[in-house]
């Protein structure tokens, strides 16, 4: 199967913290893949090291066969981001933060469409500052959405949202990867993960602990439940002892 994203050998360092060390991986077409870990493991600045973003110390990274810091342009219209704030006019609305996004693809989605879907399409009209944290949040996917894209990032997907919300948000992931968008998601809600990712990858201190199935992390682990798998592997639960 294609490989939409290649990332070998990257690392990221803060002065003396190295934030990101040595991480390999790589997505397939069609796929969710989902980077995890606990707050402050790396996931965030791996994704903005992939995007380009942020300039890695080392490695490589290939998206769709393009150098995200050199082909930025040709990305931008096959690439969509969620992001976890982003800067608009005060008052903007919700459906002018919408037309501004489409407006700057050539193929863009229907908005509206997708407003719908994710559940504020009674709120186009309304000012984006005046959306509750989960309907903000859900704009920010309907946003990441609206080019179209072939590849998604999404960082932190459904912080912020309630058990409904998450769930209308895990099938309409699930209908867009079998239409063959390939997504790449942090999370921190293993029933998420365990339901939409194909492959993970878990982070601890920026390294690479484990990079499989959800099925195969449970049995390297010992576990029956992902949870404890992941909490074993990731090594949360030592740590906190
Ligand atoms: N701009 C920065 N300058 C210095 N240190 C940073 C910077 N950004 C992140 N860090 C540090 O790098 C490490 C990795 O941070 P990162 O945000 O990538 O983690 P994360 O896994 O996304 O965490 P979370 O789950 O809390 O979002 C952390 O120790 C963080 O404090």
């Amino acid at each position: 199967m294609e490989k939409v994203i290649k990332v070998d050998q990257l690392s990221k360092t803060y002065g003396n913290l190295l934030a990101v060390d040595n991480i390999s991986l790589s997505v397939k077409r069609g796929t969710v893949f989902g980077l995890l870990g606990a707050n402050g493991a790396g996931k965030s600045t791996t994704i903005e090291c992939i995007l380009g973003t942020k300039q890695a110390d080392k490695g490589q990274v290939s998206i769709l066969g393009y150098n995200p810091q050199k082909d930025r342009r040709k990305l931008f219209q096959k690439v969509g981001v969620q992001f976890q704030e982003c800067d608009y006019q005060p008052e903007i609305k919700v459906s002018e933060l919408c037309e501004e996004t489409a407006c700057l693809y050539k193929t863009p989605a229907d908005w509206r469409e997708l407003c719908s879907q994710f559940g504020i399409g009674n709120k186009i009209k309304n000012a984006v500052k005046s959306l509750s944290g989960g309907e903000r949040q859900r704009l920010f996917i309907v946003l990441a959405l609206i080019p179209n894209p072939e590849i998604v990032f999404l960082d932190e997907l459904t912080t912020g949202l309630d058990a409904k919300a998450r769930r209308d948000v895990w099938k309409i992931l699930s209908d867009l990867k079998k239409k063959g968008l390939s997504i790449f998601l942090t999370s921190h809600f293993m029933d998420e993960v365990e339901v939409l990712c194909d492959e993970i990858c878990i982070l601890k201190k920026g390294k690479v602990v484990f990079y499989g199935t959800v099925e195969e992390s449970k049995v390297v682990s010992g576990s029956k439940k992902f949870e404890d798998a992941y909490l074993i592997l990731s090594d949360e639960e030592v740590d906190r002892e």
